[in-house]
């Protein structure tokens, strides 16, 4: 039997999802189970407000909402959900994303938005991982240990940088 989702993962369009499946393997890492779907506050306004408002009925905890140039989803659903809503600018070929974020961060009082930075959606993902580990349930627990490893595991890797770096540097013919 398949889990019941937790997070919700939402987009404007299908030309989201190369982005907008980042945050859904950050979630498959720490083994949240999740729903993914293609709701638009423009193109599909009634069942936009519809998924909104039952989100926390169906057991879900979060929801990640990407969209790209006049990004309204995101902040429509904060609108009529409780549930913490992370946004994800999507960067589209004309102005780069910087519209989708203006438009999901420039939120107004009362009406909370998380944004991410442009195309941040792994850190979207993480960032609904440890909305989960908040908590002293057991699913909160375990999460908080794996993210302890996580971020040990993100400690190595710089330090193997540092230590890739300093050998190059100390091979390198500066003068020539
Ligand atoms: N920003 C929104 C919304 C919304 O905010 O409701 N619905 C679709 N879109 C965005 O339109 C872009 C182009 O969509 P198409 O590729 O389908 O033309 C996508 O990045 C989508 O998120």
């Amino acid at each position: 039997m398949t889990q019941a989702p937790l997070i919700g993962l939402v987009m404007g369009s299908d030309s989201d999802w190369p982005v907008m499946r980042l945050a859904a393997q950050a979630l498959a890492e720490f083994g949240i189970p999740f729903e993914a779907d293609v709701v638009s506050a423009h193109r599909m306004p009634e069942e936009m407000i519809d998924y909104g408002k039952k989100a926390h009925e169906r057991g879900l905890r979060a929801i990640i909402a990407g969209a790209g140039g006049a990004a309204h989803l995101p902040g429509m659903l904060a609108a009529v959900t409780p549930l913490p809503v992370i946004g994800v600018p999507v960067p589209l070929a004309k102005l780069d994303g910087m519209d989708s974020l203006l438009s999901i961060v420039q939120m107004p009082a009362g009406v909370p938005v998380a944004t991410v930075s442009i195309g941040g959606a792994r850190n979207a993902g993480l960032l609904a991982v440890r909305m989960l580990a908040a908590g002293t349930d057991e699913l909160a627990e375990s999460l908080q240990v794996k993210l302890l490893q996580f971020a040990d595991s993100l400690r190595e890797q710089a330090h193997a940088k540092g230590s890739a770096l300093r050998d190059e540097v100390a091979n390198e013919n500066f003068a020539s």
